[in-house]
C-alpha cells in the first residue's frame, strides 16, 4: 500500500486508539539511529535472502495455530515456502522446531523464542510504535539482521509497507517482497486469543480485551483490502 493511502487508514487508527503520532514518529526516529550504527537490512537484501521462492506462509497468534502448524507439516513442503512468523506465533514454532525466515516483531512477543530464531536464521523485521520507544532502543542491538519498519512516515533506513499489527504487516512484508501466494496460518482474527499473544493468560486461551479485538478487527480488514487490491492469491487455512 502507497504512503498516501496508508496515512489515510493511519490517521484513523491514531483518533480510534488515541496514539500519538508524535510518539510514533520519535520511535522511529530511535530505530533509525540504532540501525545507523549498527547496521541493517534493506528491502532488496531481504528480497535477495527469501528470493528462493515467492510462496509464503504468513504465522499469526491465533487460537489455530497449533492445528494449523501440524496441517502444514504433514501436507506441504515447508522447505519450498518463505515462512514469517508475526511476533508471539514464533514462540509455537520454536516448540515445533520449525525456522522462520522472517520474524516480524513489534518487541512484545516472548523475546527468547523470537531472539532464538534470529539466532538460528531468521531476519526480524522490527516496528517501532509510540508504545514501545523503550524496547526498540534497549532491545534492538541484540539482534542481527534487522530491517525496521514504522507506522508513520518512513524515515532513513525505515520502511512503511502498510498494515497495523504484526500480522497484518507480515502480510503486506509478503507483497513488498514479491509473494504470488500467501497462505495463513493462525490468522483467526474474531474475539479469542492464546498464551502465544498474551504469555500470561492462566489458560491456553481467553478471552481478547477490548483493544485487542479491535486491533483484530484492523487485521483482518486490511488482510480484506490485501486480497482485494494486491495481486497474489491469499488462502486462510481457518476457511
Ligand atoms: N485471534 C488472534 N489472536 C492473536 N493474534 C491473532 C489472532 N488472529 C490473528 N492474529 C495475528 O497474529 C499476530 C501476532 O499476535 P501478537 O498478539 O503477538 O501480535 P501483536 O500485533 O503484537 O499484538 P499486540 O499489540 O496486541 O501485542 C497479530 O498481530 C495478529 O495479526
Ligand atoms: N502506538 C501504538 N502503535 C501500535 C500498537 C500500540 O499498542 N501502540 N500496537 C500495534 C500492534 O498490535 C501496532 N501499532
Ligand atoms: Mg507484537
Amino acid at each position: 500500500m502507497e504512503f498516501g493511502q496508508w496515512s489515510i487508514y493511519y490517521k484513523e487508527i491514531l483518533d480510534d486508539f488515541g496514539f500519538s503520532r508524535e510518539d510514533d514518529e520519535k520511535s522511529a526516529q530511535v530505530l533509525d539511529e540504532i540501525l545507523s550504527e549498527e547496521g541493517c537490512l534493506t528491502l532488496e537484501d531481504l528480497s535477495k535472502i527469501v528470493g528462493f521462492s515467492d510462496r509464503f506462509i504468513v504465522f499469526g497468534a491465533g487460537p489455530s495455530l497449533k492445528e494449523h502448524i501440524q496441517l502444514l507439516l504433514e501436507n506441504y513442503d515447508l522447505k519450498e515456502y518463505v515462512l514469517v512468523s508475526a511476533d508471539g506465533a514464533t514462540t509455537a514454532m520454536v516448540e515445533e522446531r520449525i525456522s522462520p525466515d522472517i520474524v516480524v516483531t513489534d518487541l512484545d512477543g516472548n523475546l527468547d523464542d523470537i531472539l532464538l530464531a534470529n539466532l538460528r536464521g531468521a531476519n526480524v523485521v522490527i516496528h517501532a510504535h509510540g508504545d514501545n520507544i523503550t524496547k526498540v532502543a534497549q532491545l534492538t542491538p541484540f539482534f542481527t539482521n534487522v530491517l525496521g519498519t514504522t507506522q508513520a512516515q518512513p524515515v532513513g533506513n525505515l520502511y512503511n509497507f502498510g498494515g497495523f499489527t504484526d500480522g497484518d504487516r507480515a502480510i503486506f512484508l509478503a507483497v513488498a517482497l514479491g509473494a504470488s501466494e500467501i497462505t495463513l496460518a493462525g490468522m483467526d482474527f474474531g474475539e479469542i486469543v492464546t498464551k502465544y499473544s498474551r504469555p500470561n493468560l492462566p489458560d491456553i486461551v481467553g478471552p481478547a480485551d477490548e483493544v485487542k479485538r479491535k486491533k483484530l478487527q484492523y487485521a483482518e480488514e486490511f488482510t480484506n483490502w490485501i486480497e482485494e487490491n494486491e495481486n497474489v492469491k491469499i488462502t486462510n487455512l481457518k476457511e
